[in-house]
This record gives C-alpha cells, structure tokens and sequence, in this order.
C-alpha cells in the first residue's frame, strides 16, 4: 500500500521538493490533499499532475477561480479556508502530514493532524516555537509521531537513531550565520531586502530566509530543538559554519560526538522524514569533502540580537516564545515591505517581549490570544 501524504504548503519551497520527493518515489508515496494560500494556479498545476483527492486554497477568495480550474476533475474535492485545511488532515485514509505552510498558521492544522493519530512530518519549525509544549504533550497522548524535517533538526534526529535512552550531553546547532554574518553593525544598519534575501547556501521561502538573515531562525531552531530532543537551551551550542555542510551533531555522555553531512539539499531531510527508519535512494549530488573546508566560529548576538531574544524566550517560557513568533512575523514581513530597518526589528521585538501580557501557563486559547496581542503591539510600534 502507498503512503498517503498530506502536503500543507504545496506550493513553496518545502512543499514543491516534496513533490519531486514524491515523484521519484511514486511507487511508495502517493499525494492525499495538497494546500496553498494564495498561488491557484500552482495549485491548480500541481492537482493536475499529483491527482489528489482534495486541495483546499486557504485564501477563500480563491474558492472560485481554483473550482473553475479543476472543473474537469470532479475526482479533486475543492475546498476553501483554514478550517477546511484543520479538516482535510483527519481524513482516514492519510498517513502522513507535511507541514509546509508558513508561520502561526501552521498550529491549528498540527493539532487536528496529531489528534487525528497521523504522523506529524514537521517543517512548520513555528509550530514549536509557540507552543511546544502543548504540542509535545498531545504528540504523546495521541501517539502521534514528530518527525523532524528542519535540516539541523533532521541531522540530529539522525545521530540519535540506535541510541535508546543514551543521554545527550550537548546539541551542536550549526548555522551558515546568512549573507550578513561578517558585516559590521553600522554596515547593518543599511542592508536592504535584496541583499537579505541572497542566503549564502539555501534556496528558500521569503520568510526563511529573512530569519536566517537576522538568525531569528537559529533562534527559533534552538526553541525547536528544546521541545523535539527534551535538551535545555543552556546545553544547546549554536556554532556558525558557513559551508552548511554539517547540519548538526550531537554529543553524548561519553563525549563522542554524532553528526549528519551532506551538501545543503533539503529533499533529503523531507524525504528522510517520510520513509523513516528506512532510507531510500535519493538522486543528487554526493558530498565531497576535498571541495569543502569545515570551519567554526562562534555567533555574535550582539550583532545578530534575535538569536539572543529567542534564548531569553525560551528560558522564560510560558506564552514568551508565542510573543516572539508574532512580533517575528510582523517584522518580517514590515522588512519585506520597507516599513522597517533590518536593526529595528529586533528592537521592536524586544519592546513586544516588554508590552505584552505574560502567561507562565498557556493553553490553546492563550496562544491565539497572544499571538493576536503581539502582532498588535509590534504593528503600532513599527508604525
Ligand atoms: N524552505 C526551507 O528550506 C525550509 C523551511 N522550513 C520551514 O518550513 C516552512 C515552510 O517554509 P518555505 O517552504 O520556505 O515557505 P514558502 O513561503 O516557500 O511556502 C509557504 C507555503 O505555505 C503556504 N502558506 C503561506 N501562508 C499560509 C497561510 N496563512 N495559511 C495557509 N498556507 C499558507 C504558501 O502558499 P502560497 O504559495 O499560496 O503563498 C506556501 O505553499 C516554514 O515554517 C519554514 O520555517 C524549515 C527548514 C527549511
Ligand atoms: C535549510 C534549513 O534547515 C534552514 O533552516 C537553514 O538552516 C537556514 O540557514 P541558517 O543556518 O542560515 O539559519
Ligand atoms: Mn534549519
């Protein structure tokens, strides 16, 4: 039987190398529902190839234009908003759930997907960040599987296969440190969109990889990595290497040390995640150290202050991490637009972590609460 897979986010970065994942492995995997938010006729082109039994447009004004597309495929169940996208992923017959989507929006359908026992193939890394801990404990309580697909994640995930309850004494979280990493503060100050969106070694979504540029994703891969591996931030070490070649290691109680290499391909992670504990024939390029030195440095927070504000989130805890993602989100997307400075952001987020309501114990409705307050406050103190 193939696997059915649910694929959140079809139509970005993770969401298309899944498909060709899927495409070379036709035999093993075969697409269930597919989902977007604005891009219909991706949308519509990819239905058209993969055949799905559902695709569900997010944006609801699209509800149309994507039915009219699809109108000669009365096998395609067309379907339109958020709420249709938290429905689509209880459907019996799927296995497994990618989540692809970007941002906050990825937290309700994760929560339907693991009440619905699914396997949880997570790269929504802000899923975590908001509320990890609740998602953990509904991960257990509905034995649900989390499968990493973050590549730092998924390299970790890696070295500890084989090692049962054999404690892990420090995570080495590497990060390629992004196009800004030897700039000075004042050179900072002036960088533009165009120049954060030149990642040194990653081809990704818009909002990826203005976070790599600030390191708020480093940040938020540590938050990540707390709540998938159970380690303390104060046992996580983010180490900048630039080549992007070791994508993690971890080190255990002896003080032997496992890491996961390979040259920056982000299918291997995806597909990684769908055919685990097997691996499968993945083509591509094969790593050749003689073309790669490895180097190590340590990061600059005071130059790169997000990835500090993640750390002091994440010991705070409670709704603090959730406060963050938002005022995150609408940074962001305010760099992007040029409503902000690249140093403004993280002042801004830091001012939110002052402003908003605080809550040690959050649930659900905390989260959702929060994240609507932190995006308010971020707003107005961007201006
Ligand atoms: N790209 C990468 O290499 C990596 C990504 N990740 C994580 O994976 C996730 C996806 O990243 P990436 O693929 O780069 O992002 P992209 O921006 O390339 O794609 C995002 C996808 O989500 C959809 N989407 C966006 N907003 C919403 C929403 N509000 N509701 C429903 N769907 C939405 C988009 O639809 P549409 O196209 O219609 O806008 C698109 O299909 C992120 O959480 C990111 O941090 C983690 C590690 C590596
Ligand atoms: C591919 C992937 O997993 C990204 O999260 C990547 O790690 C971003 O690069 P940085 O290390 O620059 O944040
Ligand atoms: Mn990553």
């Amino acid at each position: 039987m193939k696997k059915q897979i649910a694929i959140l986010g079809s139509t970005g970065s993770i969401g298309t190398q899944a498909l060709e994942v899927i495409e070379e492995h036709s035999d093993l995997y075969e697409v269930y529902c597919l989902t977007a938010n604005n891009r219909v006729k991706e949308l519509a082109m990819q239905a058209r190839k993969f055949r799905p039994a559902a695709v569900v447009i997010a944006n609801e004004s699209h509800y149309e234009e994507l039915k009219d597309m699809l109108d000669d495929m009365p096998d395609v169940k067309v379907y339109a908003g958020m709420r249709a996208i938290d429905e689509i992923v209880e459907a019996e017959p799927i296995d497994m759930v990618l989540t692809a989507m970007v941002g906050f929006a990825g937290l309700s359908p994760t929560i339907h997907a693991i009440k619905a026992h699914k396997k949880i193939c997570l790269a929504n890394k802000e899923t975590l960040v908001v509320a990890g801990e609740l998602i953990c404990r509904l991960a257990a309580e509905y034995r649900s599987p989390i499968i990493p697909v973050d590549s730092e994640h998924s390299a970790i995930f890696q070295s500890i296969a084989g090692e049962g309850d054999n404690a892990i004494e420090k995570i080495l979280l590497t990060a390629s440190g992004g196009p800004f990493r030897n700039f000075t503060k004042d050179r900072l100050a002036t960088v533009t969109q165009a120049d954060a969106l030149q990642h040194p070694t990653w081809d990704m979504g818009t909002k990826i990889t203005i976070d790599s540029a600030t390191m708020m994703n480093k940040g938020f891969e540590v938050i990540e990595a707390k709540w998938l591996f159970g380690v303390e931030p104060d046992k996580i070490q983010v180490l900048v290497h630039p080549q992007s070649i070791i994508h993690s290691a971890v080190q255990f109680c002896d003080g032997a040390v496992k890491a996961q290499l390979g040259v920056p391909d982000m299918r291997l992670p995806i597909q990684y995640a769908f055919s685990y504990p097997d691996r499968i024939h993945l083509r591509g390029d094969r790593l050749d150290l003689f073309k790669h030195p490895l180097e190590f440095f340590e990061p600059d927070m005071d130059k790169f202050r997000c990835l500090a504000l993640a750390f002091e989130a994440i010991r705070k805890g409670g709704n603090m991490p959730c406060i963050v993602n938002a005022a995150n989100e609408i940074v962001n997307k305010g760099f992007l637009d040029g409503r902000c400075g690249f140093l403004q952001m993280s002042d801004i987020i830091e001012a939110t972590m002052q402003h908003v309501t605080f809550d040690s114990k959050p649930d659900y409705d905390t989260y959702v609460a929060t994240d609507s307050e932190a995006r308010r406050v971020a707003a107005e103190l961007m201006g």
